[in-house]
């Protein structure tokens, strides 16, 4: 599914990530890592929002050469969401709709699994921490993705919604999507059937043990 050849990301010198070769296989995969290890480093790289040394393919499509295709194929939701304060969530709602070429139906059950109705026309500068995690969860689904990305996603948000966001990437997951997860929490392998866990560690990144799902 990802390809991944002699990735090199660096911030002004100072490695962060190198991966010589990797293979990133349909499912979902969890990769664990301290504080700073890189995490969001890579999943930003591999999201095509920043620039890197090497290759990278989604389904044979190259994050460079086919970069329209290749992120629309590609969703991401960031760990630690942060907005113009003046849009709501309706307004970023339906931005990332129109580019993700998502139908009506999918943003009003987005909306509505999310419980982002009571907020969705005020200012997201007027958000709680869950709020503003709740709106970006729901662009992370947002489309047709064939991969969606998902950076420390139960954080902040309260125990009804980790469930919904359990069952989103369960529903998702059985409609073809693949899921690249971090969290620093330990629970998820009670409820996702987590295909493997990788540790990103000395700038490296490792598959580290295949989990039991257990239902
Ligand atoms: N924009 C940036 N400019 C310079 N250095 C950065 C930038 N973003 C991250 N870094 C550095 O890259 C390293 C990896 O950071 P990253 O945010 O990818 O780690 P992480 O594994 O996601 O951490 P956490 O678990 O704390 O979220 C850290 O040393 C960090 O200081």
């Amino acid at each position: 599914m990802i390809v991944i050849k002699n990735l090199k990301k660096s911030y002004g010198g100072h490695l962060v990530i190198q991966v010589p070769d990797l293979v990133l296989t349909e499912g979902i995969h969890w990769f664990k890592g301290a504080n700073g290890s890189g995490k969001t480093t890579f999943f930003r790289t591999l999201a095509g929002m920043l620039p890197f040394e090497g290759e990278i393919t989604l389904g044979g499509m190259d994050i460079r050469r086919a970069h329209t295709a290749y992120r629309l194929s590609i969703n991401y939701g960031e760990a630690e969401p942060d907005y113009p304060e003046f849009l709501t969530a309706n307004d970023l709602i339906q931005f990332v709709a129109t580019a993700k070429q998502a139908k009506a139906e999918q943003v009003d059950q987005l909306i509505d699994t999310l419980g982002i109705e009571p907020f969705l026309y005020q200012p997201s500068g007027t958000y709680s921490s869950g709020m503003l995690k709740k709106t970006s969860l729901a662009l992370a689904f947002l489309g047709n993705p064939k991969v969606i990305i998902l950076d420390e996603p139960l954080i902040t948000i309260d125990d009804s919604t980790v469930l919904k966001v359990y069952e989103l990437v369960r529903d998702y997951h059985a409609q073809g999507v693949s899921f690249l997860l971090s969290s620093h929490q330990d629970f998820m392998f009670e409820k996702l059937p987590i295909q493997t866990v990788f540790r990103v560690k000395n700038q490296s990144i490792h598959a580290e043990s295949i989990p039991t799902y257990r239902p």
